[in-house]
């Protein structure tokens, strides 16, 4: 079985839901959406962290304001123990301080706590709207000597993962991958949220003609059981599952 990790939300309530339903032995990732901000997510990481958890927040390099708040962030992780944050761009339309992309947030988070810290970075199974397959490529070839693993986008495709990983290590990207999955939600949040996220050969995946497709239309509700069990089975499979939970975590079969 994949190692597991489990991705929340930091909306109200998340707090008392995890601790009455996720093991402290569960890894957790800590999102920062635009209109949440980094401060929260950071709260929320360390709180959680508090209660004995594993937790990784993300960082959004357009959402932090100045170097200073950086710094604070990175010392109150260090603080309550936190050992890896996910770096990531953001969706801040305009950057708010100096970062304008995860590569250079890494390069300052490096700095400032001098390799302390595990970063992961993001991987694009299929693409991402607007920024070119050349582009980032070349971004996280950069980025690889800064980070310890790869996280990607949700993807509904065994074979686009499996042949996402093969072209990392085709152009020298040895990291880790851990498989971005979407947990058990609703069919429509799903759609709604792959359009939102701009994954939209995923979209089609699951509301096109293939077997998934019709798989996830004759239900109300996606499982990914099914797709995590053919990653597994892999001839390479991913190192890791990182599991998109949107904070269904009823519905969360919670593995270490
Ligand atoms: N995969 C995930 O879990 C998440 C993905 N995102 C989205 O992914 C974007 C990229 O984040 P990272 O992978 O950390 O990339 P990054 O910040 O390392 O950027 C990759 C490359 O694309 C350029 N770039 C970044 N945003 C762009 C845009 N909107 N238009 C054109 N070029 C752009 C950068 O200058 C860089 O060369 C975010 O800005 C956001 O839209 C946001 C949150 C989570
Ligand atoms: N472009 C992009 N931005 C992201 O923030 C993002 C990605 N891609 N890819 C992977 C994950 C998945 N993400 C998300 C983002 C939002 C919800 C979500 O449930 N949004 C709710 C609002 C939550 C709230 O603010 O209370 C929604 O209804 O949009 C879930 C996962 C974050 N990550």
């Amino acid at each position: 079985m994949l190692p597991t990790r489990l991705e929340i939300i930091p909306t109200q309530g998340v707090i008392p839901a995890v601790l009455a339903k996720v093991p402290t032995s569960t890894t957790l990732t800590v999102t920062c959406l635009p209109h949440h901000g980094v401060e929260r997510t950071m709260e929320t990481a360390v709180a959680l962290a508090g209660h004995g958890f594993t937790v990784v927040p993300h960082l959004a390099a357009r959402a932090i304001g100045s170097r200073e708040q950086l710094a604070r962030l990175i010392r109150s992780a260090a603080g309550a123990g936190i050992a890896e944050i996910f770096a990531i761009g953001g969706d801040t339309a305009v950057p708010a301080g100096p970062y304008s992309s995860s590569e250079s947030l890494m390069r300052e988070i490096v700095e400032l706590s001098g390799r302390t810290i595990k970063l992961g970075v993001a991987g694009y199974p299929e693409g991402h709207p607007s920024i070119s397959r050349l582009q980032l490529m070349e971004s996280l070839q950069a980025k690889a000597e800064l980070a310890d693993h790869v996280v990607t986008q949700m993807c509904f495709s065994v074979p686009t993962i499996a042949e996402y990983i093969a072209g990392l290590r085709s152009e020298g990207v040895l990291l880790p991958v851990w498989a971005g999955v979407a947990g058990s939600a609703p069919r429509t949040k799903l759609v709604f949220l792959a359009t939102k996220i701009g994954v939209g050969s995923s979209l089609r995946f699951i509301t096109g003609k293939g077997a998934l497709g019709r798989q996830l239309l004759s239900g109300s509700r996606y499982q990914p059981g099914a797709l995590i069990r053919d990653l597994t089975s892999l001839p390479k499979p991913p190192d890791g599952i990182h599991l998109y939970t949107f904070n269904a975590l009823d519905a969360v079969d919670s593995r270490p």
